[in-house]
């Protein structure tokens, strides 16, 4: 129905909104947007190879640049990419 078509994006992931994103900005709960897409990384936080501050710094927010530079400039590796694939939650909401 209408509701259905509202919550979906074409290619059926759920859409998340700017406020549902920003709620989740903590270690308990941490998303991330990335490239237009959500991602849930609570779970991996342990395992990043950096204390767990650099990644807690972007839980909530749009994280594209800092995805994308790790902060100096140089790109996450096409492995890392994979694994952001099975945290993917669904797309972030177009801006208005
Ligand atoms: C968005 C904020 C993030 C920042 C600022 C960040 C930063 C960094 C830094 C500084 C390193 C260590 C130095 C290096 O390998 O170049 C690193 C490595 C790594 N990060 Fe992140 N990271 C972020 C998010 C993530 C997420 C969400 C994942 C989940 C897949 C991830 C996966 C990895 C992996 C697998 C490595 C090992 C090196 C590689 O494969 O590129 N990171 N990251």
């Amino acid at each position: 129905g209408e509701a259905e078509k509202d919550d979906k994006n074409d290619d059926g992931l759920p859409i998340i909104t700017m406020e549902e994103l920003a709620e989740h900005d903590n270690e308990d709960s941490c998303w991330k947007a990335i490239d237009g897409k959500v991602y849930d990384v609570t779970d991996y936080i342990p395992e990043h190879p950096t204390p767990p501050s650099v990644m807690y710094e972007w839980c909530g927010k749009e994280s594209t640049e800092a995805w994308d530079t790790k902060g100096y400039g140089r790109p996450h590796s096409k492995a890392a990419e994979a694994m952001l694939e099975d945290m993917l939650l669904g797309r972030l909401e177009e801006e208005s």
